[in-house]
């Protein structure tokens, strides 16, 4: 059976049983405890397993020689039961040698009385204990099924013992506790399920039969020397009837662990016999292992055992949440897909990464498709594939991913597709990213499949490497993806209130800004991730301080859901969101001077750094339009009264759509010895904006530092003094 068929066995095992399994084992825990404290509570007897019955008979004979019974329970408590002297009833917990009275047999408190009959039937008497007893049946299977997928994941029965490495802390506890409770649950479950087959008959107990013995024997024999007396000890003995007389026909009836014996009181004969079938033995082993009631310590491991099945209830259902979390949506079909991202992945972060870049191109109007490895077939539109894969076992495919190597050779593709492949693993396997360096030199192999990236790897889900690979990938691709850290954090985030202070709109244009009160830090700079649709996929936003509030300037689109979620909003409309800190845009404090470009929208971080720069930091301003609109004038007017407070030092705007048409990177050009200068002088260019834009002005940039400085803008950007926040 593969992996993930045991791995669904046991999901579903757990999910079935969930409820009772927590019912069982918290009243299972109390149960334990209950039967460590009387083992240990119950009066000790020295030397108890060397006393013999013979022993024990005479000795309490002559202190009580009118006794019936003795009793002696799991706790090796001996019960006697008879009249004393006066004739009266007496019970006590007596010194089977001495007949000294040592306690009075307590009655279980009502407490534990209802925990053991809610452990036993759940007060729904026969249907209860029906239920309880197949869940111990489950439990066994859910064991089962656990110690397979240990040995799986150990890669064999020899490692199962070997060091657990493990994804998250969840994975590791349920994988090390698992190992190490494996046997007292298998026993818990396996005692479990044998009492309730023999209690429902799946197991029928056969009839007992009594085997009388001839009695032939003359000679006579004091208590003390019967042979069987002599010869068996107490400690295998549960009860003892006393003859009521003298009378040679009433006789010593004992029960032991495995028979009955009668015996006669005068000749010590043993009379007649009753052997327990094997089930009857089974079932007060079963009773004795499944309670723990015969030794403390066992007891006590019954305990956290059962205490530990909470613990696998809560880290398996967390990491079942964490595979099945993302799930794979799409809005196109496989056959008119541009883009294809397929994922190997088995923990699901992988699939998790996968689809926050499918998400982010479909936003940008890609016909995007989602699939796992497993899934490949013809893409006969496909112009690029993504392959995300992650590692298992030694150097192998995850579960979804099993069938790919046949599926490329099934299905070849007729145009040509640029693939990058991006493998997800751990530097602490010898094999690191194996499958994923398999998928990529078979995919080199095929034909019409040509290079777009080389192969990146990324240990342990680290978000700042997988960040590398999207900067690499924005260097070379036309679509871009966002390379802000946080967005890529797998924890769901916590969301915030904002309230809508203004929302600033103009009849003839389509940009608008908001202005919203929050009480969370930010800066200039970092992004505003709403939630239109109210699931996961977040719109972001970069975001100005202005006055101490937050401003978003947007542009409103006509099919946009997060622009028209935000044109909607009102003055005091409240809105949930978050603030994803944007370090590398923000404004570097020993900047000396600061050279900001953008078009568009892409203005509205720099409105904030300028309103914040009270230490009159040397800033220039240069930002694209197409229009000379109310919406520009007011960004004019912000920047002469900017400039006049000496926040800005001079600013130029281009218009694309009015007389004289210019875009913003012919001022850069005729800005070209200030910005060699400055940059020179370790002066930072930010850039917001259209990723158009971005690569336009880059290449102007490039142009101007190789004339005037000799450097090339590679130079800038690795010293930092180049910083982009374009969509
Ligand atoms: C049982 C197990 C075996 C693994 N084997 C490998 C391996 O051979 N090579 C490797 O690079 N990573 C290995 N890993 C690490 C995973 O590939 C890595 O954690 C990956 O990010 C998991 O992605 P997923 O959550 O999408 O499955 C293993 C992880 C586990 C839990």
């Amino acid at each position: 059976m593969t992996k993930s068929v045991w791995r669904f066995a046991h999901l579903v095992l757990a999910i079935f049983s969930f409820l009772f399994l927590l019912i069982a084992s918290v009243t299972g825990t109390i149960l334990a405890v209950d039967a460590a404290y009387e083992k240990t509570s119950a009066p000790s007897i020295e030397n108890f397993n060397q006393i013999t019955v013979a022993q024990s008979i005479t000795g309490l004979r002559k202190v009580f020689p009118e006794i019936l019974e003795l009793n002696i329970d799991a706790t090796n408590s001996v019960i006697a039961e008879g009249f004393n002297d006066e004739g009266e009833d007496f019970k006590a917990i007596v010194n089977p040698v001495t007949g000294e009275i040592l306690a009075q047999p307590k009655p279980k408190s009502e407490f534990i009385e209802w925990v053991t009959s809610f452990h036993r039937s759940l007060f729904l008497h026969e249907t209860g204990r029906f239920i309880v007893g197949f869940v111990s049946f489950l439990l066994l299977l859910i064991t089962i099924s656990g110690t397979v997928l240990i040995i799986k994941r150990q890669l064999g029965i020899r490692n199962f013992f070997s060091k657990v490495i493990s994804d998250f802390s969840a994975q590791y506890f349920h994988v090390v506790a698992g190992r190490l409770l494996l046997i007292p649950i298998l026993i818990i479950s396996l005692t479990g399920s044998y009492l309730f087959m023999l209690r429902f008959d799946v197991i029928s107990k056969p009839e007992l039969v009594e085997i009388s013995h001839e009695s032939n024997s003359t000679e006579e024999f004091s208590l003390e020397d019967i042979p069987v007396f002599k010869e068996t000890l107490l400690s295998d003995v549960t009860k003892i009837e006393f003859p009521f007389s003298d009378d040679p026909e009433e006789f010593f009836r004992i029960k032991l662990k495995d028979k009955e014996i009668q015996v006669n009181q005068i000749t010590g004969e043993i009379v007649s016999e009753i052997i327990y079938p094997k089930e009857t033995v089974f079932e007060t082993l079963s009773l004795d292992l499944h309670t723990g009631r015969t030794n403390a310590v066992w007891a006590i491991i019954l305990g956290i055992a059962s205490l530990n099945i909470l613990v696998f209830i809560y880290t398996g259902f967390v990491i079942t949440f964490k595979r099945t979390s993302v799930k794979i949506k799409n809005k196109f079909k496989p056959t008119d897909a541009e883009i294809v991202i397929l994922v190997g992945s088995e923990g699901g972060s992988t699939t998790y990464f996968a689809n926050r870049i499918h998400q982010q191109f479909l936003n940008s109007g890609k016909k995007s498709y989602f699939a796992t490895l497993n899934e490949y077939q013809q893409f006969p539109k496909a112009s690029e594939l993504i392959v995300l894969a992650s590692t298992y076992g030694l150097g192998e495919a995850p579960s979804n991913a099993g069938q790919f190597k046949k599926l490329v050779a099934k299905f070849p593709q007729s145009q040509n597709i640029h693939f990058s492949v991006l493998g997800f693993g751990s530097t602490k396997y010898a094999d690191f990213c194996a499958f994923a360096f398999e998928v990529d030199t078979m995919l080199t192999q095929q034909n019409n499949f040509n290079r777009k990236l080389q192969i990146h790897t990324i240990n342990k889900k680290s978000v700042a490497e997988f960040v590398n690979w999207v900067n690499a990938y924005n260097e070379i691709s036309d679509i871009k993806i966002e390379n802000v850290s946080a967005i890529y954090q797998m924890k769901l985030p916590k969301l915030s209130k904002f309230t809508v202070l203004e929302n600033k709109k103009n009849a003839n244009d389509s940009v608008f800004q908001i202005s919203l009160q929050t009480k969370k830090k930010f800066q200039s700079g970092d992004l505003l991730a709403i939630y239109p649709a109210n699931d996961a996929q977040e719109r972001l936003y970069s975001i100005a301080k202005v006055n101490g509030n937050l401003q978003l300037v947007v542009k409103l689109h006509e099919f946009g859901l997060g622009s028209q979620f935000l044109h909607r909003l009102q003055k005091n409309d409240q809105l949930k969101a978050r603030i994803i800190t944007n370090e590398h845009f923000h404004v570097p404090t020993d900047a000396k001077s600061v050279i900001m470009i953008g078009n568009g929208t892409g203005i509205a971080p720099f409105l904030g750094m300028i309103n914040e720069n009270i230490s009159h930091k040397e800033m220039h301003l240069f930002v694209g339009f197409r229009h000379r609109n109310e919406t520009v004038l007011g960004y004019e007017a912000f920047a002469k009264s900017h400039q006049e407070k000496k926040q800005l030092t001079d600013f130029t705007f281009a218009f694309s759509r009015e007389e004289n048409p210019k875009y913003v990177m012919q001022i850069i050009e005729e800005q070209a010895q200030l910005i060699a200068d400055k940059l020179a002088v370790g002066a930072v260019i930010m850039i917001c904006g259209s990723l158009k834009m971005q690569k336009d002005v880059e290449v102007v940039l490039d142009k101007i530092v190789a004339t005037h400085n000799d450097k090339s803008l590679t130079f800038y950007k690795e010293q930092n003094q180049i910083k982009t926040d374009c969509y």
